[in-house]
């Protein structure tokens, strides 16, 4: 696999005549943290269905683990890959509680019983909860869960089958500051963990870049505006050119801020 976790190369894809996104090279390596950052409608849940299989481009080469995209059975890779993100959710099914949820991850499927989970399934299940500090909510339906509480859930569930690389989409969406803050540190948290995955978060904000994150991949319109290391990338420059207005950006110890200049 070389150390390179996820390869895109030259990668496009167009829905009805429109490019979501175009032209996208992009490497991620083994123990490296991304964080890709771009408006609302810039492609970045378009490159998260790509990278973590769901999504075949029109264009453009896609190598995920080691395995080219189109080469593979995608039934074999996807354990490989954890995802959270609110598709997820909406493909639940009333009822599913948390702890069901959670082990059955590790066969790929969203909460129904087709295998036989053992007692170290339920162990681990149950311990991933813990760690994301939902524990308490292990009978509880998923349904009647907040939403701070359904993404700590679901992170537990995509870490389940202990992957090579975990995909996250705008896992702070909808949380309010202390929800935010708590996401924050414990992604920081698995962050610096060198036995953690690969990691590629997607967000809206600068400020919920967690600490420990080593890269930044700015999108819009569908095309990189700049990829690589956290501080090359994150320069007033290159951010006003992703959001298209003119702003003002501060690193403020291992946080990143950004308003209008
Ligand atoms: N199946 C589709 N057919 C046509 N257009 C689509 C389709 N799916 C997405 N799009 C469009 O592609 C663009 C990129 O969508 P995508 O969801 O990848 O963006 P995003 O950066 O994740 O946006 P947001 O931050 O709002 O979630 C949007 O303009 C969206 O309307």
């Amino acid at each position: 696999m070389d150390g390179r976790v996820l390869g895109l190369n030259g990668v496009t894809v167009r829905r009805g005549g429109e490019s979501l996104i175009e032209g996208v090279d992009w490497s991620v390596l083994e123990g490296e943290r991304w964080v890709v950052l771009g408006p609302n409608g810039a492609g970045k849940t378009t490159l998260l269905n790509v990278a973590s299989s769901q999504l075949f481009p029109t264009e453009g080469r896609v190598e995920i683990l080691g395995e080219r995209l189109g080469g593979v059975d995608v039934f074999e890779l996807r354990p490989l890959i954890g995802y959270a993100g609110a598709s997820v959710s909406g493909r639940i099914e009333r009822g599913t509680p948390v702890l069901d949820l959670v082990v059955s991850a590790a066969y790929g499927y969203l909460g129904r019983f087709r295998e036989e989970y053992g007692t170290p399934d339920y162990g681990r299940a149950r311990a991933l909860l813990g760690h994301w500090g939902v524990a308490d909510l292990a009978e509880r339906d998923f349904h009647t869960l907040s939403e701070g509480e359904r993404k700590r859930v679901l992170i537990a569930r995509a870490l389940m089958a202990d992957p090579e690389l975990l995909l996250l989409d705008e896992p702070a969406a909808g949380l309010d500051l202390g929800g935010r803050e708590d996401l924050v540190r414990r992604l920081s948290k698995l962050a610096a963990n060198e036995t953690a995955p690969a990691l590629v978060v997607v967000s809206h904000h600068v400020e919920e870049i967690p600490p420990s994150f080593t890269h930044g991949l700015l999108l819009r319109d569908g095309r990189v505006v700049q990829a690589g290391p956290l501080d090359e990338v994150m320069s007033a420059e290159n951010l006003s050119e992703t959001f298209g207005l003119p702003l003002k950006v501060e690193r403020d110890g291992d946080r990143w801020t950004a308003k209008a200049a």
